[in-house]
């Protein structure tokens, strides 16, 4: 047997010692091979409602079931639920043996392939993608370093047991040590842990769409519910679901799995640089969930360069941020075909149709605290759009036709988290995001043709149809 199956082994059998159930038609199996690490699969047909696995709740590691906060209770009494997951899985980690839990972290990762840990040239690859301004790498480290960090150095001798009286002679290897165990624990938990509900609901699913734990959700306790979090995700793969119970937590099947196949999860309905973010892989299953985002960055440069008035806009976007309109950037969609009310993040039309009202117009809304319909995107609004859609487009090192011109595929062979495969999942990924700006720029292109050709009063291109009396379109 090799040391991973061992582990494997050594995992279910502590599990079922625990008092977990576990059917018989379900393997917790060595995926490595199709690069998925361990994975479950049906190894009999299983019909549609039937238990794959009950975990008791005890197993779960959490910070109620752990004996650190018992021992600092002071510590955990305004901890996040984030950070004091964190502390606990660094604790019993450094417990070794000693923690009830140690066959369960043999089995977790200690690499991860999420963009957190990509080097400079990886993330290169993915060009302009907003995502390289959501890994919080710096944040990350800031955070451990004012939060984890002082209370791990304060409770050395509890923390790591093995520096025995000399606790307090913390060097910098302590401190570098201990922000390494922070990072793994806290990327261990964003793509592992799920949000435990309380145990007062009736059989109630993980969360109301039934996705693992969103780091989103701060409010719910996590846990680290062990074969539950053993399950891999595929998008509309899924076909198990957790449901929680009073003393345990079980794992249901969906719909009939036949012998052989995979039981997925649901990690939710991730865009491709999320997915990537978070959990180091993507599948192209995924690709209908992707968006790309227009900074807001580039929709201010875009207005300030493109449309009168300059002055005001200040104190425009004062009143827009009030309204809850202001953010750091705006989401465009992927749908075939692409339908620009749809798609488009109707924050962006709001925020630009009402840059573009005269002063006189933008006064009266205000007046009223009302903001522009989002229906109705302007002739001028939609030549604004589209520049910015253009920007968008040119921010990004490499043209769309230059990324498709070879088909590009994810090694399946070679190490999970190579400089290969990881260049192939970036340039899926940026590939996704210039597919939707081509069809927004297309789409927005269209819509200038028919608004300049209508009753827009402006001169229309030549050979254009006209358009025939009182004809609508769905945005003037
Ligand atoms: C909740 S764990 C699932 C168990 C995991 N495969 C393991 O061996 O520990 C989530 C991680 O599994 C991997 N994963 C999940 N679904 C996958 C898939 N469809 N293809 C490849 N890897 C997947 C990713 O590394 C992800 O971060």
């Amino acid at each position: 047997m090799s040391q991973f199956e061992e582990e494997t082994a050594a995992f279910l059998a502590w599990l079922v010692k625990s008092g977990a159930e576990i059917s018989n038609k379900i393997e917790l199996r060595d995926l490595r091979q199709s690069q998925a690490g361990r994975g479950v699969v049906a190894i009999q047909d299983i019909q549609e409602d039937e238990l794959l696995f009950r975990v008791p709740r005890s197993s779960i590691l959490s910070v109620d079931n752990s004996v650190l906060p018992k021992r600092l209770p002071s510590v955990f009494k305004d901890l996040d639920p984030w950070f004091s997951l964190i502390l606990v899985m660094m604790y019993e980690w450094e417990q070794d043996g000693k923690s009830k839990w140690h066959p369960y972290f043999q089995v977790l990762p200690f690499e991860f392939n999420t963009l957190m840990f990509w080097e400079q040239d990886e993330l290169e690859q993915l060009q302009a993608s907003a995502v390289r301004n959501k890994i919080g790498k710096e944040q990350a480290d800031y955070t451990f370093k004012d939060t984890i960090l002082p209370i791990v150095m304060e409770h050395a001798e509890v923390f790591y047991p093995s520096y025995g009286k000399d606790a307090h002679d913390i060097t910098s290897a302590f401190v570098m040590e201990s922000i390494r165990l922070a990072h793994r624990m806290g990327s261990t938990i964003m793509a592992y842990a799920f949000d435990i509900e309380p145990v007062d609901s009736n059989s109630k699913a993980v969360d109301e769409e039934g996705y693992m734990s969103e780091v989103e959700d701060e409010a719910l306790p996590k846990g680290m519910v062990p074969l539950a979090d053993m399950l891999n995700a595929d998008a509309d793969k899924n076909n198990a679901r957790l449901f929680y119970e009073e003393d345990s937590l079980s794992m249901k099947a969906l719909k009939h799995i036949k012998a052989g196949e995979e039981i997925f999860n649901d990690y939710g309905p991730l865009p491709r640089s999320d997915l990537l973010r978070r959990y180091g892989y993507i599948t192209n299953n995924y690709a209908k969930y992707d968006v790309v985002e227009i900074p807001f960055d580039t929709v201010h440069e875009t207005v300030l360069k493109n449309s009168a008035p300059a002055s005001g806009i200040e104190t425009r976007l004062e009143y827009l941020d009030e309204q809850g309109i202001v953010d750091t950037g705006y989401d465009i969609i992927t749908s075939d075909p692409f339908d620009i009310h749809e798609n488009i993040s109707s924050d962006l039309i709001i925020l630009i149709e009402a840059l573009l009202l005269p002063q006189s117009a933008f006064d009266r809304l205000k007046s009223k605290s009302k903001l522009p319909k989002p229906s109705n995107l302007s002739l001028k609004g939609a030549q604004l759009l589209h520049t910015m859609v253009k920007a968008r487009i040119a921010q990004y090192a490499t043209s769309l036709e230059a990324d498709t011109s070879e088909s590009t595929t994810i090694p399946l062979t070679g190490s999970y988290s190579s400089r290969e495969r990881r260049y192939a999942m970036a340039k899926l990924v940026r590939i996704g995001e210039k597919v939707i700006l081509r069809d927004a720029e297309k789409a927005l292109a269209d819509l200038i043709e028919e608004l300049g050709a209508g009753n827009d009063g402006l001169k229309r291109p030549p050979n254009s149809p006209q358009g025939s009396p009182g004809k609508k379109t769905k945005f003037a």
